[in-house]
């Protein structure tokens, strides 16, 4: 038996509440998988632009998963030392404290009903209004604009609100307080990763900002205490989840990936390949402000520590896409099929697929553009149309990371993980735009891993980061093999493909 044994219990939890569906997985003492449990969740679209979740059909997903990876490793809550929680950023829910109910979906961080709003709250100032404060633009990715949304559209709800009887939350917070009780004395927190997410964090003091909160005019009697990303918040609660057992550790999923990809020093990056694209890039305890288009996030704060924080360079959509050729075109029967289909062609035929279904993000922010497929000619075939969307999250990629260069933050490999990090011909391609090697470790589930790490070493299952830096392997290893010509002449009709989607939603 390891000798890292927190009272006899083995092993930590992680919860993965993702975009597309929820995890449960457990990892034993050297950062391995032992059980994974996944469910998915429904996408509901009620509008062009719009995307929501149903918290509860989440929070009934997660106590499902929870048990179900338990259950099929034979394993009980007494053998758990901790939880960490992990989740989709931005996504916003509001609840009522009395009841438990929310009082609407949760509006996903993907949908772009915001846009007017926020362009109303640059007031004059642009974008850029609240970025010196919070490192982010104003844009319909973040949270605070989508509480103002409910508040000013859920008819009662900004008398409620005003009255403190609702809690807003990521989905961590609505998580927590179901786990620690929900109306019989949940816990309303969140940490400083999701927090920074928000538009209504100080990055430097860690705390709400009263003067934005005031501006956006939200009550910041709905918002969570902001406590750090690795500490014992409570004992689960909740009936038949994880009863007992410490939740240790909460961090935003791109920020957990960071952690479980041992990114522990400025200048470590990784990038991972989801529903969409995330490049995090450690810059240490003093947040950098980027003028090339990227965030500034809080990457971690772990128990008493200073914040380490990052840039990122977010890209909204990417595996989403190739969900999209399968469920909207009917292209391909499963997302593996992609790969398959694209290698029916030598190359993209000239077609590019600008997938700007939310406008586009990072280094971009062009929230007025919309999707388009350029460079068509009836030699175009579906083996093309499946190669350019591939390409396209490449391209994206390059992007983000073309600006954190023009930061003078200049990446000698790409460590990557995600769903999408299985596709070689992808991982290929991006290290030929690249110009750099792209590395995939063994452990591919660094999202939950970094959260369960959070956990872990809060509760002294862990000893230090240094044990995870030595639990990091390298999986695969991709070299770039294109002429240094060739990746700049499809990178510059990439870019001319970009422009043309530009200013499609007209003021
Ligand atoms: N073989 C593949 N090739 C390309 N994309 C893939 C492949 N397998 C999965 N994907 C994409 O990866 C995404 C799922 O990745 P995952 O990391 O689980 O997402 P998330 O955490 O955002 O829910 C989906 O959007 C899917 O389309
Ligand atoms: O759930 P994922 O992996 O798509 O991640 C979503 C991001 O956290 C959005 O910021």
């Amino acid at each position: 038996m390891s000798e890292h044994v927190v009272s006899g219990r083995r092993y930590v939890a992680s919860i993965d509440q993702g975009t597309t569906s929820s995890r449960c997985i457990i990892f034993d003492h050297d950062g391995a998988v032992v059980r994974i449990a996944q469910r998915e969740h429904r996408q509901i679209f009620p509008r062009p632009g719009w995307v929501e979740h149903d918290p509860v059909e989440i929070w009934t997903n997660v106590r499902a998963v929870c048990g179900e990876a338990l259950a099929a490793s034979d394993l009980t809550p007494a053998d758990i030392a901790a939880i960490g929680i992990t989740n989709q950023r931005e996504t916003t829910v509001v609840w009522d404290r009395t009841t438990g109910e929310p009082v609407y979906h949760a509006i996903v961080w993907q949908d772009t009903r915001t846009d007017v709003l926020c362009r109303e709250l640059a007031d004059g100032a642009g974008a850029n209004r609240y970025q010196q404060t919070t490192g982010l633009p104003l844009s319909t990715y973040f949270a605070g604009p989508k509480i103002r949304w409910i508040l000013d559209n859920v008819e009662g709800v900004r008398e409620r609100a005003e009255a403190g009887e609702l809690c807003f939350g990521t989905m961590d917070c609505w998580l927590m307080w179901n786990l620690s009780g929900g109306v019989e004395g949940g816990l309303h927190l969140t940490d400083a990763t999701n927090a920074s997410r928000t538009l209504l964090m100080d990055l430097r003091t860690l705390d709400w900002d009263e003067e934005i909160c005031a501006q956006m005019r939200i009550p910041m009697s709905m918002l969570p205490e902001i406590r750090s990303s690795s500490e014992i918040y409570c004992e689960v609660r909740a009936r038949g989840v994880l009863g007992g057992v410490p939740v240790a550790g909460i961090l935003g999923d791109q920020q957990a990936a960071t952690f479980g990809q041992a990114c522990l020093r400025p200048g470590e990056a990784k990038n991972t390949y989801g529903t969409g694209n995330f490049l995090l890039l450690n810059t240490g305890t003093t947040p950098v402000i980027s003028e090339q288009g990227l965030l500034t996030t809080v990457c971690y704060q772990l128990g008493e520590q200073a914040a380490v924080y990052a840039l990122e360079g977010s890209v909204a959509v990417t595996g989403s896409l190739i969900q999209w050729l399968r469920d909207n075109l009917g292209l391909i029967s499963s997302a593996a099929e992609a790969e398959e289909l694209a290698r029916s062609v030598d190359d993209n035929g000239g077609t590019y697929f600008v997938p700007a279904f939310s406008g586009l993000f990072a280094p971009r922010w062009r929230p007025e553009a919309r999707g388009a497929i350029v460079g068509l000619t009836r030699f175009v075939n579906k083996g093309h149309l499946a190669r350019a969307a591939l390409e396209a999250t490449a391209f994206q990629t390059r992007e983000v990371i073309d600006a954190a260069a023009a930061a003078g933050m200049h990446l000698t490999t790409l460590k990557v993980d995600g769903g999408m990090v299985v596709n070689d011909l992808l991982m290929q391609f991006q290290a030929n735009i690249l110009g750099v090697p792209v590395v995939r470790p063994v452990v591919n589930e660094t999202t939950a891993l970094g959260a369960a790490y959070a956990a872990g070493l809060a509760v002294g299952f862990w000893d230090s980061t240094e044990e995870i830096r030595e639990n990091w392997s390298a999986g695969h290893t991709w070299h770039p093999t294109m002429p240094a010509e060739d990746r700049e002449a499809l990178f510059h009709d990439w870019n001319r493909a970009v422009e043309r989607t530009y200013d499609w939603i007209e003021e």
